[in-house]
């Protein structure tokens, strides 16, 4: 069982003045949080144009992602600061407009989909391995770009059938960085209700970014989109044809009116799949090899596991040997708990309306925070710990390990693994917002772990302590650089 407690900014004892937030703590909200940040059921902050409250409680969690969710839509300040890149996507817009863009995206995220989306994840994570054997064996390596490269390359093959190649990677990888860079310095001012105190220039340098962005996904849609019309305006029966996302998307139709999705809107649901799909898979592969590479009895077991269900040779054709992959669920489900990409979901209360002892005004900020909930120290037993075992095996009864700890330590009573999962665990959010590509990063987490332990060993890198830093998701400030090595009978095989 691994002890590994990974570092990340210790909480301040008391909650930093206002002044000091807004000034001095723009770089990352995580450096904001304080230590009854992690303690308290709900908290509140005010300033004159703004009321946020942030909600830790798993009942009141509920109420505004679930049970009362059109009462607490998305917050107005994410489509402000995505709409440069997403356009009014799925991802920011709420209302009619959400529901009529959930339904006709739904059906290309059905499990069946997923399922036949394997072979080209499978695809994606193959050269991904042979980008890795090009590594010298025992040099250090910055495993946080490849697992960019690998989630964009698995996202471009599923939703547009393009593998990655080196050149659009780059200038994908470039713009984006510096998008999300950028992106918590806009978002304050606007949470605050201080719009126009954003400078003019990192507004601009945003705007470009994005623009480079939907540029590049434009001109590998447009062609897909004028084929696709062109057959149905000579009605010969032709079908556009291929299999993946962005064919699902060209061909649904609203019930309602028979209309599809116009090319505009193609972009911007493609525009978000691209960057909501990848990531978010990259930052939460990324600290799950970084927590791996401190935890060598897991790394052991799991590449056992992956031997056992991918063989050694090419990875599998067929999705059934990934359903058996249950070690590497459980360190895809720790990481997330650890380090979930979306470390905040940002809601606002469209009334007014009580909860718990407070009044909230109309137009309030709600914030639910995974990174909290999940290292509350009141719903999680070792809530810094890193360890997969905690969930046990999915068809085995879960472990009690965390009451035994409670008991030990004399304090009140933790509840069990199982429970905190099911009342305190949300890396894919909740209620009718949950997110889409859900069962899609499964599959994806549960794949690339395995096959990386299957063949290469990962160590940490002395002096090097990734810093996680709250941006669009949770990354690392300052990369996450491991020592790669290869498997003493993978590079006999291939000597073979
Ligand atoms: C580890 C990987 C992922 C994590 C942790 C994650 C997390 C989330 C979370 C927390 C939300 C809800 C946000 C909110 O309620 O404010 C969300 C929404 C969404 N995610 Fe994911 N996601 C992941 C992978 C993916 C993938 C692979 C795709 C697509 C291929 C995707 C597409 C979406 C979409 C479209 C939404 C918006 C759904 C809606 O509002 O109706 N995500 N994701």
């Amino acid at each position: 069982m691994s002890r590994f407690c990974p570092h990340y900014p210790p909480p301040a004892a008391r909650r930093p003045s206002l002044w000091t937030m807004f000034f001095s703590k723009r770089r990352s909200w995580l450096d904001s949080l304080y230590a009854r940040s992690y303690t308290m059921k709900m908290g509140e902050v005010h300033l004159p144009g703004a009321d946020l409250y942030m909600v830790n409680e798993p009942a009141l969690v509920r109420r505004v992602l679930v049970d009362e969710a059109a009462a607490f839509p998305k917050h107005a300040m994410l489509g402000d600061a995505l709409r440069p890149l997403l356009g009014d996507s799925i991802f920011t817009t709420n209302g009619a407009v959400w529901q009529r863009q959930r339904s006709l995206m739904n059906p290309s995220f059905e499990a069946t989909r997923v399922r036949h989306v394997y072979s080209r994840m499978r695809d994606a994570a193959e050269a991904m391995l042979a980008r890795l054997r090009a590594v010298p064996d025992g040099s250090e390596h910055d495993l946080e770009t490849e697992m960019t490269h690998v989630a964009a390359d698995i996202i471009l093959r599923t939703i547009l059938s393009q593998p990655l190649d080196g050149g659009d990677a780059r200038r994908i990888f470039e713009a984006f960085e510096r998008y999300q860079a950028l992106a918590p310095r806009l978002m304050l001012p606007a949470f605050f209700g201080l719009r126009w105190l954003r400078p003019w220039w990192q507004v601009r340098r945003s705007r470009q970014a994005a623009e480079a962005i939907r540029s590049l996904l434009s001109a590998l849609i447009q062609p897909r989109h004028a084929a696709f019309h062109a057959a149905r305006a000579a009605d010969d029966g032709a079908d556009e044809g291929g299999d993946d996302i962005l064919a699902t998307l060209l061909r649904v139709r609203d019930p309602a009116t028979g209309e599809g999705f116009r090319f505009e809107e193609l972009v911007d649901q493609v525009a978000m799949l691209f960057l909501a799909g990848h990531e978010t898979s990259a930052s939460a592969l990324s600290w799950a090899l970084h927590l791996l590479a401190h935890a060598p009895e897991v790394q052991q077991r799991l590449h056992d596991e992956a031997l056992r269900q991918l063989g050694s040779g090419p990875l599998p054709d067929e999705v059934g040997a990934v359903k058996g992959l249950v070690l590497a669920r459980n360190v895809f489900r720790e990481t997330l708990r650890l380090f979930p990409p979306v470390g905040f979901l940002a809601r606002e209360s469209a009334q007014a309306c009580p909860m718990r002892d407070k009044q909230l005004p109309a137009g309030a900020s709600v914030l639910v925070s995974p990174w909290l909930i999940h290292r509350h120290r009141g719903l999680w037993a070792d809530p810094d710990v890193f360890d997969p075992d905690r969930y046990g095996a999915e068809d085995e009864p879960a472990p009690e390990a965390a009451e035994a700890a409670a008991a030990e330590a004399e304090g009140p009573a933790l509840p069990s693994a199982r429970e905190s999962l099911r009342r305190a665990y949300l890396p894919f959010g909740l209620g009718p917002r949950v997110c889409i590509g859900a069962a899609f990063a499964w599959q994806e987490g549960a794949l690339v772990l395995a096959a990386l332990a299957r063949e290469f060993v990962f160590e940490p890198v002395e002096g090097h302590v990734p810093e996680p830093v709250g941006r669009l998701t949770i990354r690392s400030d300052n990369g996450i650089r491991l020592r790669i090595r290869r498997r003493p009978a993978a590079a006999a095989q291939e000597a073979a």
